[in-house]
């Protein structure tokens, strides 16, 4: 059974936080992914040099997760040194607790987690000239080589070599002091508070599908899914001209929360219905002459999937967004002979400028809506119990610090 246990967070005498032993907490592991990240943990790494002690929130490949110190991160040459303030647990993040894997991706070694993050910056590299302490920024967690073709042809999500924060084997960013390269770095302004700076990376996945799928001014679209990714989607695809948005989920609690948003219609998905029925429930509601043109799959599921393809008109676009198994039935002859496409999305490129300015502009409303519940970093395995308590109803659940 997957369990949490509470580590104690070594404790600090008088405001410094106790040294601890350099071998018990550099693990060969650890000191890798951090150089990944851009930083390498040094044998002079110390625990002092923040104001409170680094605790970081670490799976284990156990189903286990736990809080417990990290060096003071040194600042390499190209890199930044942010003092956490927000960080929004993902889906994914359950998945490497709970199952221990995504896919091929395994938690082989005891990792930190976390990849929404915003922050203040409180040291730079010697090599980073457009960055200064207390600068507030976003973290963009894919930390691309820029040296590879999918890089250089601007596909940096598709970077073989990507360190993506949180994800094995590279540290996440669910500590107080994280060090990361100050090429993925944003400034976020000052009207914008670090909680929608760690909203900007579910953002940026929406965004990343909504370019793939370029919604036009008043096409109506299909979002499967109300969890965050699915509402970030319909957020996204209507700040791009979408019009109706219809959402499904088969949860009442995360429909409401999409209703509260404004979309013009909800579904409440019975899984009996065939795929047709699905596609005719769709239909129906989004009316004669709205019926769907893209459909952003955000649950990953096998009926959804093929529900979707039944609502899209001929010619119509499935976006897939969410994960699910590794090999999922597709009615392909009827896709074929409709014309209707698939594409599929991976992460984000390039959004983070564009979705920082969306959200201070206010383009998508309150998106804060979004998240339902906030924890301080010391609280993160309850803020970790609350996304797995189902009566706790949870959209995004963000770790919060001072
Ligand atoms: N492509 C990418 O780059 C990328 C990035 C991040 C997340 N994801 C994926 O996007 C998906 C959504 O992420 P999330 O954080 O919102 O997840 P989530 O689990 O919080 O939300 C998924 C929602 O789908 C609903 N759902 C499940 N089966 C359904 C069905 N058959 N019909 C209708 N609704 C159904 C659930 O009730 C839930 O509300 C996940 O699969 C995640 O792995 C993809
Ligand atoms: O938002 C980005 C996603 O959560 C990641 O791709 C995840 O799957 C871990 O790698």
């Amino acid at each position: 059974m997957p369990s949490i246990i509470a580590e104690p967070v070594i404790p600090a005498t008088n405001g410094h936080p106790l040294k601890a032993q350099k071998e018990e907490l550099v693990t060969p592991e650890l000191s890798h992914a951090l150089a990944l990240g851009g930083v390498k943990a040094e044998a002079n790494s110390t625990f002092q040099r923040g104001e409170k002690p680094n605790v970081a929130l670490w799976v284990r490949k156990d189903n286990s997760i736990y809080m417990r110190e990290i060096p003071y991160p040194t600042c390499a040459p190209d890199a930044c040194v942010v003092h956490i303030k927000a960080t929004g647990i993902c889906g994914s993040e359950i998945h490497f607790w709970k199952t221990g894997r995504i896919g091929d991706c395994k938690v082989d070694h005891d990792l930190v987690l976390g990849h929404e993050s915003a922050g203040i910056i409180l040291e730079v590299g010697s090599n980073v000239t457009n960055f200064k302490a207390g600068d507030r920024v976003s973290v963009e967690p894919g930390v691309a080589c820029f040296e590879c073709k999918q890089c250089i042809s601007g596909r940096y999500n598709l970077c073989p070599k990507v360190a993506f924060s949180g994800t094995p084997p590279t540290h996440g960013t669910m500590s107080r002091y994280v060090a990361h390269p100050a090429r993925f770095l944003h400034k976020i302004p000052e009207t914008m508070t670090y909680a929608e700076g760690a909203l900007v990376e579910p953002l940026s996945v929406a965004a990343g599908a909504v370019a793939r799928a370029s919604p036009k001014l008043g096409q109506p679209v299909l979002v499967c899914g109300a969890g965050p990714i699915g509402l970030a989607a319909a957020l996204c695809a209507r700040a791009a001209g979408a019009h109706p948005v219809c959402i499904t989920d088969l949860d009442e609690h995360r429909l409401a929360q999409a209703k509260s948003f404004g979309f013009e219609h909800t579904v409440k998905v019975d899984l009996k219905w065939t795929r047709e029925e699905f596609g005719q429930v769709i239909r129906d509601k989004m009316g004669e002459g709205c019926h769907p043109e893209i459909a952003f799959e955000c649950t990953g599921a096998q009926s959804s999937i093929a529900g979707s393809i039944y609502a899209l008109i001929d010619g119509g676009t499935l976006l897939q967004v969410g994960c699910g198994k590794p090999e999922i039935e597709l009615p392909i002859m009827a896709m074929s002979f409709r014309e209707v496409s698939i594409v599929t999305s991976f992460r984000y490129k390039q959004t983070w400028p564009v979705v920082i300015r969306l959200l201070n502009d206010k383009v998508f409303g309150d998106a804060t809506q979004l998240i339902t519940h906030s924890f301080k970093l010391e609280e993160s395995l309850e803020a970790f119990q609350t996304c797995v308590t189902a009566s706790e109803r949870s959209i995004k659940v963000q770790i919060l610090d001072d």
